[in-house]
């Protein structure tokens, strides 16, 4: 039976994936730290590095430990950092897992191997020796339409009883494979949704939080939804949720994180949108409907003020 650690919290609510600022091509520090200066101020209760959103297939074993000296050192409260870690061969990804044990982060998020679809059992045995290889939680990362094979609810629950396999990011689309994993997990074990436009659907079926890229924009919006539902007001977390629903559209309107990195430019958070290759900046067409939705989410943003106040100290997170 899985024996959870005391010094592995639950994880819970709203965690952002953080984009990788670049400018000119390179890692931009300054706007990284103003980026988690700023998330420091918000109802997020992690933030996670070099994830999908932060591109971290583009960047370099060096630059990758830069991002997380400099996000760690930026920090102006105790928010944990998570750091995504993927890879397709077992041996080298623990190699990866066990070179970043003096790292400043409090965890990881690991996404099945990618592109060899390997077995269940060799899933299996693949976190279990990626589990054996570090003290710290692991979140898996389930995202067959990313990785070409899905983490079956079996082989989740089985992983589940290892003590520092702490949840699961939640992208594999299907709300009853979702919800059968929901009613089946054992205590402790968090489930965190990664699909932005089913936040409110996987809270409301009894999810722990979400890891979403969208909640860079409107992050404290976002927050409310699951206070809302935490304190029964089923009818304030529909209204907050739907403009956030076509937020988190429009945001994926293109591959991500283009659209994110332009939304935070545009809102003066970092200096520039600029994404690696592959990855490309959002198209005219999409740059002119994210600079509509700034200008009129300022005013969306004085509507917010008028619907019923959550209770006392619920924006803050649970
Ligand atoms: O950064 C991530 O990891 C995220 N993954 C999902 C994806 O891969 O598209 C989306 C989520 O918002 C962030």
């Amino acid at each position: 039976m899985r024996e959870i650690d005391e010094n592995h919290r639950a994880i819970a609510g709203l965690w952002l994936p953080l984009v990788t600022p670049f400018r000119d091509g390179a890692l931009d520090e300054a706007s990284l730290a103003r980026l988690v200066r700023h998330y420091c101020e918000q109802p997020v209760e992690g933030l996670i590095l070099a994830a999908t959103t932060g591109e971290a297939l583009t960047l370099d074993a060096g630059e990758t430990e830069r991002l997380v000296a400099a996000a760690a050192a930026a920090r102006t409260r105790a928010l944990p950092l998570f750091l995504g870690l993927s890879g397709s061969d077992t041996r080298r990804l623990a190699a990866k897992l066990e070179a970043t044990e003096a790292w400043p982060v409090e965890g990881y998020l690991i996404p099945a191997p990618y592109y060899v679809r390997p077995s269940q059992e060799g899933l299996r045995r693949h976190f279990e020796a990626l589990a054996g290889a570090t003290d710290r939680p692991i979140l898996l990362y389930n995202i067959p339409y990313r990785t070409g094979v899905a983490i079956e609810n079996e082989t989740l629950l089985a992983l589940a009883e290892l003590p520092n396999i702490a949840g699961l990011k939640d992208c594999c689309r299907d709300p009853q494979l979702s919800f059968d994993l929901l009613c089946r997990r054992p205590a402790g074990f968090s489930v965190l949704t990664g699909e932005d436009a089913l936040f409110h659907g996987a809270l409301c079926q009894g999810a722990d939080g979400g890891i979403l890229a969208a909640a860079h924009a409107e992050t404290r919006l976002f927050a409310a939804v699951r206070q809302a539902l935490l304190a029964g007001d089923r009818a304030g977390a529909l209204a907050r949720w739907r403009p956030l629903f076509e937020l988190a559209r429009l945001l994926f309107a293109e591959p991500s994180p283009a659209a994110v990195k332009h939304w935070l430019w545009r809102t003066g958070l970092i200096d520039s949108p600029e994404v690696r290759l592959p990855m490309t900046g959002v198209s005219p067409a999409l740059a002119g409907r994210l600079d509509a939705e700034i200008v009129r989410r300022g005013t969306l943003a004085a509507a917010y003020q008028r619907l019923p106040s959550l209770p006392r100290g619920a924006e803050r997170g649970a």
